[in-house]
């Protein structure tokens, strides 16, 4: 692969549904270039771009890959992203790194799901769009409705630039509307007349595109709007201007499994998207993604923002302020890599083996650093506890979870330490299930997996004064310890210890041993075995024997006097509360609000926002572990929630007797 300057370069997100076509697409274009000498097709995972393992086995995208393209002395950059939800923080970190967004359509289908949800992140990054209409070949395609269901569910100027000529089996090739010419089907196809019966329709379509085009430049408005006609070269300057500003998005046709109207969408991408801004400043390069390949190393993907990127040079990660030696840079397409000295402004490459530069990190020239906007990845809301199937499998877990986390941005691990669960946290079933198999398969790790459990507490309700006494005489030395503790109820900490011990009836240097004891026996509620928190002790008498009294003697009176003082004081279980905030589509609103009635949960207020609404609500966490899976059903995958833990409350009686009952019957089948 050549050396491409800034203005050669196009970076296209890719973006779509699931299964709209967006790896059949890429590799029909790839196949356009001439690098594959036959189409690879999706069914039989034999396509560039979805060349992972787990990838040809689903037959669904999971990662974003990078395809570069040469075509008409440009290169075009392009960003297969996933099209399945789970996988939404892939499509986050190709779009802040490309300069349009191509949303791939099926005629059949139409508008879908996901194509709204990357809609607004497109919007958000103000990038420019361009619409493929695909799979023109199919029984039912309708270009038109699907024209008509864009401008119903977007706001948007939609200028069709290249239309089907006819659709399913007398669909036959496409019609460029701007040079008013028809193409037959396959590869770049034959050049033809456009057909009698499109005339009119082409004529419709041109007006538009020239209006559009007059939109893009100050000068052309002027003229347009004085009547006069615009030349073929100004409507393309000022098609091009318009794009750029993201004021009209241009709508095309074919089929991506026919290689239809491919080489003419290919050709819209070269003349009309816009390149990467020019930036001669000092280097900076975003990372948009990281890989763990088995026989390269760790990958970076980068994309420079100014200045130029070379080999064997050091480089300053600002994010996380480290130097880091730059060896190898390459250019790669699916599996295949080439190495190259310079990546200029605005390309897109990959770095090997750098030591702690991970996804969304900057790097930069160490005496002018500069930190580029982040990529806002989603929060991961789905949980599942999950444990070593064997010894050999423990030894080796804690390894692979680092790598999946450098791997993903969209996982959390952690270990609860009073569940002793560990638990991983993603952004859907799919997710998790396939970060399980990569364990397996890449890091042959194997685990079960098991519901989270719900971190119980205890506390009581009320104050008591209790006796704890132990003593023991078996011969020789014996063991006393004796204590007077008040316990009372003080919600707002876990635990306070203070003493009112008069004349010395217990010394000094066992009230430490009386605090211990008192914690640990905490440690173990008296209800079902959870930890006992919002409790004030104090110690306020007791007695001491100058032989046998010994800190264990203390400990342990303590211990019992803590057991003997909860089961009188109203112990009662206490549950975490989670903050809730849902974001849905208004007509989801009251939906989630009766759900959350049949969940414990109360409704704090609604907020509306820009086209949706905000709900917020506080609902028992023990309620909320499925609730990614729940949301995706009520809305379609519309909606979007976070949580966070904001404190205990009691759990209503009939459901703690259920969770008691439980708890002690796991007791009993442990001992
Ligand atoms: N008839 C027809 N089928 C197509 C066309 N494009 C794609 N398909 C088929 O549609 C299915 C999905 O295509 P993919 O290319 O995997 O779609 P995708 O958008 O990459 O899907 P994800 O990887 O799940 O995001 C496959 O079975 C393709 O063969 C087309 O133009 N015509």
């Amino acid at each position: 692969m050549k050396n491409y300057q800034t203005s050669q370069i196009r970076n296209v997100g890719v973006v779509a549904h699931g299964g709209a076509g967006k790896t059949s697409l890429v590799e029909a274009m790839l196949y356009n270039t001439g690098v594959l000498s036959r189409l690879g097709r999706v069914e039989d995972g034999t396509t560039t771009s979805d060349y992972h393992p787990e990838e040809t086995a689903k037959q669904i995208t999971i990662h974003t890959s990078l395809v570069p393209c040469e075509w008409n002395g440009v290169k075009i950059n392009l960003l297969d992203t996933p099209g399945f939800s789970d996988f939404i923080g892939e499509v986050k970190g190709a779009l802040r790194v490309a300069d349009c967004a191509m949303f791939v359509i099926s005629a059949v289908d139409g508008v879908e799901v996901q194509h709204e949800v990357i809609w607004d992140i497109a919007d958000k990054y103000n990038l420019p769009k361009i619409i493929f209409v695909n799979k023109m070949d199919r029984e039912n395609a309708s270009f038109n409705k699907v024209l008509d269901d864009l401008k119903t569910k977007f706001k948007g100027n939609f200028a069709p630039i290249q239309i089907p000529n006819g659709s399913f089996d007398t669909f036959t090739g496409v019609v460029d509307i701007i040079n008013q010419k028809a193409y037959t089907s396959d590869g770049k196809g034959k050049e033809a007349p456009v057909p009698g019966e499109l005339a009119g329709e082409v004529d419709q379509f041109r007006e538009l595109l020239i209006e559009a085009a007059a939109e893009g430049d100050d000068d052309l408005t002027m003229k347009y709007l004085e009547g006069e006609e615009l030349t073929l070269d100004e409507i393309k300057d000022g098609l091009k201007k318009s794009i750029a500003q993201a004021k009209v998005v241009p709508v095309l046709a074919g089929s991506a499994t026919k290689n239809t109207g491919v080489a003419q969408l290919m050709d819209v991408i070269a003349d009309y998207l816009p390149a990467p801004k020019e930036d001669n400043g000092p280097m900076s390069a975003l990372v948009f993604k990281t890989i763990a390949d088995p026989y390269v190393g760790k990958m970076n993907f980068l994309r420079v923002f100014s200045g130029n990127f070379k080999s064997d040079t050091v480089v300053y990660n600002s994010t996380k302020e480290k130097t880091e030696k730059v060896g190898n840079v390459l250019y790669v397409r699916g599996k295949n890599t080439i190495q190259t000295d310079v990546v200029p402004t605005g390309d897109l490459a990959v770095v090997v083996k750098l030591q702690d530069t991970g996804t969304g990190d900057t790097l930069c020239d160490k005496d002018k650093p500069v930190v580029l906007d982040k990529i806002d990845f989603p929060v991961p809301t789905l949980s599942v506890a999950i444990a070593p199937k064997s010894k050999n499998d423990e030894d080796k877990l804690g390894d692979a979870i680092n790598k999946l986390l450098e791997e993903d941005p969209t996982i959390k691990v952690e270990k609860n330490t009073e569940t002793k669960q560990t638990l991983i946290t993603g952004m859907g079933e799919l997710h998790i299930n396939i970060l399980l198999e990569r364990l397996k398969r890449k890091y042959g790790v194997d685990v079960v997996t098991n519901d989270p459990k719900v971190p119980y507490r205890e506390t009581i309700r009320s104050k008591v004064e209790v006796e704890g006494k132990h003593k023991k005489q078996s011969g020789g030395r014996g063991q006393y310890g004796h204590v007077w503790v008040r316990f009372e109820p003080n919600p707002e900490e876990d635990f306070v210890f203070a003493e009112e011990v008069f004349g010395g009836s217990v010394p000094r240097n066992y009230f430490p041993a009386v605090e211990k004891g008192l914690r640990e026996a905490m440690t173990e509620g008296v209800l079902a075995g959870y930890p006992t928190t919002g409790v004030k002790a104090t110690l306020y008498d007791g007695s001491y024997h100058t032989v046998d009294s010994s800190e264990l003697a203390f400990k342990i009176a303590a211990s019992l006097a803590f057991k003997k003082g909860a089961l009188q004081a109203k112990p009662v279980l206490l549950e975490p509360m989670m903050d809730v905030e849902v974001l849905v589509p208004d007509n989801f609103m009251g939906d989630i609000i009766s759900d959350f009635n049949t969940k414990r949960g109360r409704v704090l207020g609604t907020e509306p926002q820009e086209k949706q609404t905000l709900i917020k609500a506080h609902v028992p966490l023990s309620e909320m572990y499925r609730y990614a899976i729940d949301l995706k059903s009520m809305t379609q995958g519309r909606g979007s929630f976070t949580m966070e833990f904001t404190g205990y409350e009691e759990v209503p009686g009939r459901l703690a007797d259920d969770i008691i009952k439980k708890a002690k019957a796991a007791q009993e089948a442990d001992k």
